[in-house]
């Protein structure tokens, strides 16, 4: 009976999608945990098959129609973030899992300060410094002959410089064997989980209670989980028990901005233990792989394509003429062929693979000229968007040029891998900061040479980011000759 209504007398019935997507969400499970974080994929052949608008879900629809992506995420939608999605990465307190609007804008505006443009030119050096030290790093690969693992040496850097800047802490990231620092691991074996904490969520519960002694014999995609709650837990106890400890760090931490006093007219909730760890947390995920994601796409492709790699040294050299003398970020933010290989980069590789999905309410909503009843689950992919050929033509080259045409400024409103609208990517001046800087001085001050690559290399799971498994890109390091 119920199956009869979920197919004919369900107020999505008339929008087409495989008959089995409309009776169950173990449809769903399926891609994401038996075919393993192949879901997005998936998705591009629905569209072949059934046009624009799929339904994806029992309650959920899934859009390809750029005008589509507007409409759910852009500036003025109000849409919430689906709960089932947002839990499963055991943050809920934090920013990014939370859906009252208001609360939204209020946390928002505490923390915006933060990650505002004139906060990260200020921190320049320090991001400057953390690269050099990178490039240092790989240069013991040229003096031992040693082809490098640039996946984890980009992650490396950009997990530590989210850190230190979010907690004035060091992972000493750059500083493990070959990369291999413990966050990462951990981080590595926590992602597969978030399928099954999405759609098992008393799995997740039982685990994030579990007693620390049981926590010991547990393999090790649940142990990750819990043990970067309890470093990051361990600094916010100090924290609450001597506040007056923040005034002996070099610079401002989030701590500062989240324990600030707030006019009694604001409506945050309380300051706790958890949401502060929460806010950590996702803080420390959201900063690390995902800029660490885009330099290793734009990486494969710049070496893997000598046309682009001469053409970007070129541009660096005409800014950066001698090679021990960086310009600054703003300098670099002008030069247009590094700014085409970033957009290329980030259109590439994507940022979220993962649909992000929002909750249509609380009255009926036009979706890309669609009438979508309330409750209904609405998203569309980054991938699809990045990949269609109407706007990108050949979207599978990697093609800085498509960035330098007359009209290219068209373009610029469909590469969303920093979402769009009000919950839209915190960290972008950061995340441009440290691409611009990162990208820049690793290419003026290294010739590498990628070692048996193939696109395999950077080939991913979607673990709602994407997850570079097998091999990893690696590459030969030298440096560049002046
Ligand atoms: C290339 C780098 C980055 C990319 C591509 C990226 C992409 C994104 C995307 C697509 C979202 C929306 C997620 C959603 O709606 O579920 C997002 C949200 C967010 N990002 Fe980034 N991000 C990057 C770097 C950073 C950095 C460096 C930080 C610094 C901590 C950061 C902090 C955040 C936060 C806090 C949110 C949640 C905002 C909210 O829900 O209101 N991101 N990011």
């Amino acid at each position: 009976m119920r199956a009869v209504k979920r197919l004919y007398r369900h107020n999505l019935s008339k929008y087409p999608g495989p008959p089995l997507a409309a009776l169950t969400s173990w449809y769903r499970i399926y891609y994401d945990i038996v075919r393993d974080g192949s879901w997005s994929k998936h998705l591009e052949s629905l569209h072949e098959t059934y046009g624009y608008v799929v339904r994806v879900g029992p309650n959920e629809l899934h859009f390809s129609n750029p005008d589509a992506y507007n409409d759910i995420y852009g500036m003025g939608t109000r849409f919430m973030k689906q709960p089932e999605m947002y839990s499963c990465f055991a943050t809920d307190k934090s920013v990014f899992a939370m859906w009252d609007h208001q609360e939204v804008m209020n946390r928002r505006t505490l923390i915006g300060p933060f990650f505002s443009r004139k906060a990260i030119l200020n921190l320049e050096k320090t991001v400057q410094g953390k690269i050099d030290l990178l490039v240092s790093r790989l240069m013991e690969y040229y003096h031992a002959n040693k082809s490098a693992n640039l996946d984890l040496a980009f992650r490396s850097l950009s997990l530590e410089i989210i850190t230190s800047y979010c907690f004035s802490r060091s992972p000493n990231a750059l500083d493990s064997k070959d990369f291999r620092n413990e966050v990462l691991i951990a981080i590595d074996h926590t992602m597969p989980m978030i399928w099954v904490f999405k759609h098992f969520p008393l799995i997740r519960k039982l685990l994030l209670n579990v007693p620390e002694c049981f926590a010991s014999v547990l393999k090790p995609s649940t142990k990750g989980i819990l043990e970067q709650r309890k470093q990051m837990g361990t600094q916010i106890d100090e924290i609450m028990k001597d506040p007056s400890s923040l005034d002996n760090v070099d610079h401002e931490t989030i701590y500062h901005h989240f324990l600030t006093p707030q006019p009694e007219n604001v409506k945050l909730p309380p300051i706790t233990r958890d949401w502060l760890l929460d806010e950590g947390l996702y803080m420390r995920f959201a900063g690390s792989d995902t800029v660490g994601n885009t330099c290793t796409v734009a990486a494969y492709h710049i070496l893997n394509n000598k046309d682009v790699h001469s053409k970007l040294l070129d541009s660096l050299k005409e800014v950066w003429p001698d090679r021990e003398t960086p310009p600054s970020y703003e300098a670099l933010e002008k030069v247009p062929y590094l700014t085409a290989v970033l957009k290329e980069s980030l259109r590439m590789a994507h940022g979220v693979v993962t649909p992000l999905p929002r909750l249509v309410g609380p009255t009926v909503a036009e979706i890309a000229g669609e009438l979508i009843p309330p409750g209904t689950v609405v998203s569309m992919g980054a991938t699809i968007l990045h990949r269609n050929p109407s706007i990108f033509p050949d979207p599978y080259r990697f093609d800085p040029e498509r960035w330098l045409q007359p009209n290219s400024f068209d373009l610029e409103k469909y590469l969303v891998a920093f979402s769009k609208g009000p919950r839209g990517c915190l960290g972008i001046n950061l995340a441009w900061c440290e691409l611009y800087l990162t990208i820049g001085t690793v290419f003026r001050r290294l010739d590498m040479i990628p070692d048996q690559a193939s696109i395999e290399d950077i080939s991913y799971r979607e673990y709602f980011v994407p997850v570079h498994r097998g091999k990893h890109f690696h590459a030969y390091i030298r440096p560049t000759s002046a």
